[in-house]
């Protein structure tokens, strides 16, 4: 267990996102004064402990202390409380009520889709915590359903927004230095993906997004790499699906308008949602449906929208299309990402929305520093590749040297004998594998969260976004057994062995046993009689040698003398 301050103790991390790490932790001792809730010795709660990235960087530290009153201050029945902050050496570290219950991305996941009823209840009181904290000048920036933790009491869930002001933290200048902001690519809003000037509008956007997806159970935009998402929440419109009824559908169009300016207050947002609830259950009464059909009339925009401060160029509005492109199949639920911006008009990027596939990127990576342009981007020449673009081309360079391909055992140069052979036909890179077979979803009744309305009589499934066709490397060699011990050879029958013999063994063989035929047909029939005249076998093979060789060297002497 480690001690976190001197006034508490990490026991188990419960999750890891882009920004930190969360642990259930323990209080030692009551927090000093400078804490929001001394809490009491023993008791529960969670901890946020910022990555080294951000602890690391002394312009962030001095905004976690200079934010620490504005953190603290936000309290909220439908916001998670951050009872202290901890800056200690390199550690910095928020301290919040800890949630006994799922965020709601893993319930979505779990459950499938909420009905229109329940979406919009749960939604409305989001709408409540962003109010408050619009009010009160913090905006949110990264609100998804990872973000929103569900609290059981009373056995009722109970909508939890967590992460308030990370974002703005982690925006810091130390990060804004390399033109990069924080976000999550499927709810990023316009006017944040092309680093225009962002205001509380950004979670608007992120509540109709929310919303779809709770209805859904997938956001309205998707893509295969994160650029082509955020292409689509500049110039796609959403596709309205036909489970939404027409009140529901006016709110989340509203919320999802390109222009900030259109999109409604967080309290109106709330207060619609929740006359569309009404008026569109199935006890609902003629004035509330003709409440629900109006609602339209009730989400006019905020007057006053609270501005997000320093917002990296939020002076420059022709920055656009930021990404960190997890390269592959885009998880429209990737944890927040440290994006860079692009300079360049939005057609720009459009020859570089064909990424280099390197696979699934660390979503919680940060993206190396940027090279600064000129300020703004103004003055940047039309004809020069943006940094970003030389980037992807760099990496698909890369990837294309290093591409991955069957190769041919027998093709293999270091495995190849030398030998002469006829030059085979090249080998035709295998098929990429088959794309991974989906998780079987739980089956049975969706059980919502009680108090938002039954489930749907007939849940839709959550499923994962098909994910497109994709360069997949091809799939590894089947990995060889390990080879067997060889088993000791097996000896000969016949156990002689006669060192350089080899095949003559078999002749010499052959003669023992013309020689004991021979014997044996010798003394066994009359031939000994006829031709040894009773001499024995030996002998008489004795003499038969003796008259042989005294023969041949009769032939030589004759032959000698011949010469
Ligand atoms: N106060 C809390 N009480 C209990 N669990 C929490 C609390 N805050 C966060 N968690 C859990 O910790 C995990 C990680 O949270 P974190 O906010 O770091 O991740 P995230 O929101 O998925 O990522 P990101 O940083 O990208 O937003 C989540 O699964 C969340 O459910």
């Amino acid at each position: 267990m480690r001690p976190v301050g001197s006034k508490y103790l990490l026991e188990e991390p419960l999750g890891r996102g882009a920004t930190g790490t969360v642990w259930r932790a323990r209080q030692r001792e009551t927090a000093g004064a400078e804490a929001a809730v001394a809490g009491q010795p023993g008791e529960t709660v969670a901890i946020k402990v910022l990555k080294e990235e951000l602890a690391g960087d002394p312009d962030i530290v001095m905004r976690f202390l200079r934010e620490r009153a504005v953190l603290l201050r936000l309290t909220h029945p439908n916001i998670v409380r951050v009872r202290d902050l901890v800056v200690e050496g390199d550690l910095l570290a928020l301290v919040m009520d800890l949630v006994d219950g799922p965020d709601l991305h893993r319930y979505l996941r779990e459950n499938g889709p909420f009905t229109p009823v329940a979406a919009s209840l749960l939604t409305a009181q989001i709408a409540d915590a962003l109010a408050a904290s619009h009010a009160d000048g913090v905006v949110h920036r990264d609100l998804k359903p990872a973000n929103v933790l569900l609290q059981q009491y009373d056995g009722r869930m109970h909508p939890m927004l967590t992460d308030f002001g990370i974002a703005r933290l982690a925006d810091s200048p130390g990060l804004t230095r390399t033109h990069e902001f924080v976000g999550t690519p499927a709810y990023i809003a316009p006017e944040s993906a092309e680093g225009r000037p962002q205001t509380s509008a950004v979670d608007i956007y992120g509540a109709g997004i929310l919303l779809y997806e709770l209805v859904t159970g997938r956001p309205p935009f998707s893509g295969g790499t994160a650029l082509e998402v955020l292409h689509q929440h500049l110039s796609a419109e959403p596709r309205r699906p036909s489970t939404v009824p027409d009140p529901l559908w006016t709110v989340i169009e509203r919320c999802l308008r390109k222009s900030p300016e259109q999109r409604p207050s967080a309290e109106n947002l709330a207060r619609g949602l929740r006359v569309v609830a009404e008026g569109i259950g199935v006890h609902a009464n003629a004035a509330q449906i003709a409440a629900a059909e109006g609602v339209g009339a009730l989400l006019a925009p905020d007057p006053a929208p609270a501005a997000v401060p320093g917002v990296p160029g939020a002076a420059d509005p022709t920055q656009v299309l930021p990404t960190n492109a997890p390269q592959g199949a885009y998880d429209p639920n990737a944890a927040t990402s440290f994006l860079p911006h692009t300079g360049g008009p939005v057609g720009a990027a459009d020859p570089t929305a064909v990424l280099p596939n390197t696979g699934a990127a660390d979503p919680t990576a940060v993206m190396p520093p940027m090279p600064q342009g000129p300020p703004g981007g103004q003055g940047q020449q039309p004809e020069q590749p943006h940094p970003w673009q030389s980037q992807l081309r760099a990496a698909r360079d890369r990837n294309e040297q290093t591409q991955i391909q069957y190769l041919d055992p027998d093709a293999d140069p270091l495995r190849r004998r030398p030998q002469r052979q006829a030059a085979r036909p090249q080998q035709q890179p295998r098929q990429a594998p088959q794309a991974r077979p989906q998780r079987p979803q739980p089956r049975g009744q969706q059980q919502a969260p009680a108090g938002y309305g039954h489930p749907q009589q007939q849940p839709q499934q959550y499923a994962p976004q098909q994910q497109p066709q994709r360069y997949a490397p091809p799939a590894p060699e089947p990995q060889r057994p390990a080879r067997e011990p060889r088993a000791p050879r097996q000896r000969s029958a016949n156990p002689m062995k006669i060192p350089g013999l080899g095949c003559l063994k078999g002749c010499l063989f052959t003669i023992v046993i013309l020689i004991i035929a021979s014997w044996l047909i010798y003394e066994l029939t009359p031939l000994h009689t006829w031709i040894g005249h009773g001499k024995g076998y030996w002998h008489q093979v004795k003499d038969l040698v003796g008259s042989v060789s005294h023969l041949v060297k009769k032939l030589g002497s004759s032959s000698g003398s011949g010469n």
